[in-house]
């Protein structure tokens, strides 16, 4: 249902809550982000401030939608550049039908967006909502999506492709985004869970610094549900098993999601691959036999040519592991993940990354002694062994 008063937009697409309140977990992480109190609201009902633009300000922003301005198209609307008549870039999204389940996404996404703020989380500048139009405006991110510094982008020469990505940037863009993902699974009021974490939904601002962003799909858990049935939405390769079967949704569906996106950050694989035979094969399948056998080294992206820092992959990897198991149980809480990142990114700085491929060429005939040698068993007790090493 939604309510079409978009100043105060309640959604609740055919939620079952399933209560299981006993025993859940409650955290206590909490970032430090402090509002801009320079910026003053057109709208002061709301605890952020966003405004609701008019058509004319967004149409001379985007020079009338000009295909020139087109920033890229998803399956709701396209992305526009532009330039507000105050001089701030933006990006504007415009909803190609006015269909139900367009405005819904439009509903839900002025809904969450309105009322979380984060360094990490995309922020909502406004919207306007006319006629068979609904457009929304956030800040413009210069470096794009994650998607498009992992994977070579179709139709781009190769000249004009983003360089790849240095290890620093990573380990600090999966810091970010852990940030960004934890602030809504334990600090946002309700609790919010995204439901289509992936790379094209990880934007990088000038800095790098990355912003979750698609709240479309998103939902609000009420106080005391710890999971709804629901419709699945999201992308293949990226859906937790229990979700894709079973529409069982809760904040460790992100969890998974997030495991996959931390194994697609570090080695550049695509989440879903397609093998010769028209087998397809998923990025936790093809790292799961190089982690058991302790062949960190592979699961690097060639493109960074080494130059990385072992032990921090390491960590990074186990993460990932621990995130993308079947059994949603197991999977750690985000405020875990954010501590088990923050730790791999304390340990070294990026001037004492050294390159490791000629150590790995040198260790790739010793390896097999790590199958049967030392191999601890992939838990959180192993993460906690590994922490305290
Ligand atoms: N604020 C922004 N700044 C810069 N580029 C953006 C911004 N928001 C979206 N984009 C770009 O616009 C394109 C379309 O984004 P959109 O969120 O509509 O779809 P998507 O995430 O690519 O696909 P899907 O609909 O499957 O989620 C993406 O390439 C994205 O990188």
């Amino acid at each position: 249902m939604i309510n079409r008063c978009f100043c105060c937009v309640s959604v609740d697409d055919e939620p079952e809550p399933a209560a299981a309140p006993a025993g859940r977990r409650r955290y206590t992480y909490r970032h430090q982000e402090p509002t801009n109190p320079s910026r003053t609201p057109k709208n002061r009902s709301m605890e952020y401030p966003w405004e609701i633009y008019s058509l004319k300000e967004l149409l001379q922003a985007t020079n009338n939608f000009n295909d020139s301005n087109k920033l890229g198209e998803g399956g709701f609307g396209t992305v526009y550049w532009g330039r507000t008549s105050k001089g701030v870039e933006i990006a504007v999204k415009r909803l190609k039908a006015m269909t139900a389940k367009a405005e819904m996404e439009f509903a839900i996404e002025v809904e969450i967006l309105g009322r979380v703020r984060h360094k990490n989380l995309l922020s909502l500048r406004g919207f306007y909502a006319g006629g068979d139009e609904r457009l929304i405006v956030y800040d413009y991110m210069p470096n794009h999506s994650l998607l498009t510094h992992l994977h070579p982008q179709r139709g781009v020469p190769s000249s004009q492709q983003h360089q790849p990505l240095d290890w620093a940037r990573r380990v600090a863009i999966a810091i970010g985004a852990a940030e960004g993902l934890a602030y809504l699974h334990h600090e946002a009021n309700p609790h919010i869970i995204h439901r289509d974490i992936k790379a094209s939904n990880v934007l990088l601002d000038a800095d790098f610094v990355p912003k979750v962003a698609d709240f479309g799909f998103a939902k609000l858990i009420p106080d005391g549900v710890s999971h709804l049935t629901t419709r699945v939405k999201g992308t293949l390769g990226y859906l937790a098993p229990e979700y894709a079967m079973w529409g069982k949704v809760s904040e460790s569906c992100d969890v998974y999601s997030f495991g996959v996106l931390l194994l697609e950050l570090v080695s550049a694989r695509r989440p879903l691959e397609k093998l010769p035979g028209g087998v397809k094969r998923e990025i936790v399948q093809w790292a799961a036999p190089l982690v058991e056998r302790r062949k960190w080294e592979r699961l690097a992206d060639p493109r960074l040519a080494g130059r990385f820092d072992a032990q921090q992959l390491r960590t990074v990897v186990e993460a990932a592991m621990l995130c993308a198991q079947s059994d949603a149980e197991s999977r750690p809480a985000m405020a875990e993940v954010v501590e088990m990142l923050r730790f791999s990114g304390e340990r070294r700085t990026a001037k004492e990354i050294v390159p490791v491929a000629a150590a790995s060429s040198e260790t790739e005939a010793t390896d097999l002694d790590d199958v049967t040698g030392s191999s601890e068993p992939l838990d959180r007790r192993s993460w906690k062994l590994t922490k305290l090493r």
